[in-house]
């Protein structure tokens, strides 16, 4: 199978320390993939990398190579635009705009040049469908998205992720703040969306990981110790460290 992201040799600095060291990795399409590992230990910066959002971090630099659909993204004629419309990246924090459901979804396509209200009502009920929200908000879409519950709010941004149909979402602990019920309903929606998208999860929840991934990665200080199918991983892991890891003794 030909893989959706590979990354050979990244290397990534903040200034003098070294965040990322020599990175290789193969990510599969339609597949999870799940990042673990202690805090501090590169996760969300190799996350980041992956749609270059690290560029707006005075002092960073990177090298190697990391690249999607067997293209370079750290090339310099890349389109950052295009680039994250393609990858697209949910947060920690539901971070909705303070503006109405409907207006929330319909934001990138309008800014992607979808004018017409037909087109952008199709698209708005097409994703809100995919984000498993339709039948929660299809009678006040247009009333303002800070009225919904942090777990709708999460389900809300991936639907607006989703509205400039990406082909990689990328996840930073998106469950991290939501109750027991609405982390279900996300992990869920995870395993729904993979037969069309690949996603790329950091997590600091053992258990999501086993649950939603097909893929696990233990990362420690900036390296990655061990990549393997998600449930071997947890059943007989390689290396000491990531057992010692999932068994609780650090982290
Ligand atoms: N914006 C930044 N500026 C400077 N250093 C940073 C920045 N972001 C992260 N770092 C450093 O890079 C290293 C890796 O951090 P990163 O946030 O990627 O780890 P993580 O594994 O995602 O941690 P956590 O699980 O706590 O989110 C740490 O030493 C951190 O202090």
């Amino acid at each position: 199978m030909t893989d959706k992201i590979s990354i050979e040799d990244f290397d990534l600095y903040y200034g003098e320390n070294q965040a990322l060291k020599k990175i290789r990795l193969n990510i599969i399409p339609n597949q999870v993939t799940a990042f673990i590992g202690p805090s501090g230990c590169g996760k969300s910066t190799l996350l980041r990398s992956m749609n270059r959002m690290n560029d707006m971090i005075p002092g960073v630099h990177t090298s190697g190579r990391i690249a999607i659909d067997g293209k370079n993204i750290y090339d310099r004629e890349t389109d950052l635009v295009q680039l994250r419309k393609n990858v697209g990246m949910v947060f920690q924090q539901p971070n909705p705009f303070p503006i109405s459901i409907y207006d929330n979804v319909a934001y990138g396509p309008r800014i992607h040049g979808i004018k017409t209200k037909k087109k952008l009502d199709e698209i708005v009920e097409r994703t809100l469908k995919q984000a498993n929200l339709w039948d929660e908000v299809k009678d006040r879409l247009h009333l303002s998205a800070m009225g919904l519950s942090g777990g709708q709010q999460q389900r809300l941004v991936i639907a607006r992720v989703l509205a400039v149909e990406p082909d990689v979402i990328l996840m930073d602990e998106p469950a991290s703040a939501l109750d027991p019920i609405s982390t279900e309903r996300l992990e869920e929606l995870v395993i729904q969306l993979k037969k069309d998208y690949t996603i790329v999860i950091v997590t600091h929840n053992m258990q999501q990981a086993a649950r939603v991934s097909d893929k696990t990665v233990f990362f420690l200080n900036g390296e990655i110790i061990e990549v393997n199918d998600t449930e071997q991983l947890f059943t007989h892991p390689e290396d000491q460290r990531t057992e010692q890891y999932i068994s609780g003794q650090f982290g």
